[in-house]
């Protein structure tokens, strides 16, 4: 089964974002809440120290996706921002197997990590369009405390640069 997803704040489909998710159910986007860009401020500071770099930091879309057992993601670029500001990802539920390629292709060299639950990965500077994906899931992993009982959960914040 694909991944599953939902934004939050601006919704995205592929080469674009809009504030309807006009190719799901036309509806109006959910407001970014503000507990998630606080979130996203501590994780550019874990990431940086770099304090003034994460005060600057006021991510306005999130993509929520979920993964089943058996679902993967391709290697692809996080490229439809308008802002080089770093993507902030979170990871809740199954291990997965992330693989963090370079900026040029989506072929070799690339790095396999595992990301737990509770895990936080930064795409900032020279990384931010590095293609990346997820290979596998590893059920039955995730931590009893997590709240899933199955599946992953994986939420990316970003900066779209757009306005209104
Ligand atoms: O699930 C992940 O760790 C990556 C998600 C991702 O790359 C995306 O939503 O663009
Ligand atoms: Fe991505």
């Amino acid at each position: 089964m694909s991944v599953q997803t939902v934004c939050l704040g601006w919704h995205w489909q592929p080469y674009a974002y809009s504030r309807e998710a006009t190719d799901v159910n036309g509806n109006r986007v959910l407001e970014f809440p503000d507990w998630m860009v606080r979130l996203g401020r501590k994780a550019i500071l874990e990431a940086t120290n770099d304090p003034l770099a994460a005060a600057n930091y006021t991510p306005d879309t999130a993509l929520v996706n979920y993964y089943s057992d058996d679902s993967k993601m391709g290697m692809h670029q996080d490229r439809d921002e308008q802002s080089t500001q770093p993507v902030v990802s979170i990871s809740i539920g199954d291990t997965c197997q992330f693989r963090f390629g370079n900026t040029l292709n989506r072929n070799k060299p690339y790095e396999d990590i595992a990301l737990a639950s509770g895990d936080l990965f930064v795409f900032g500077g020279p990384a931010r369009l590095a293609y990346h994906g997820v290979t596998k899931i590893l059920p039955g992993t995730a931590p009893a405390e997590c709240g899933l009982a199955s599946g992953r959960i994986n939420i990316t914040m970003r900066v779209t640069g757009l306005d209104g």
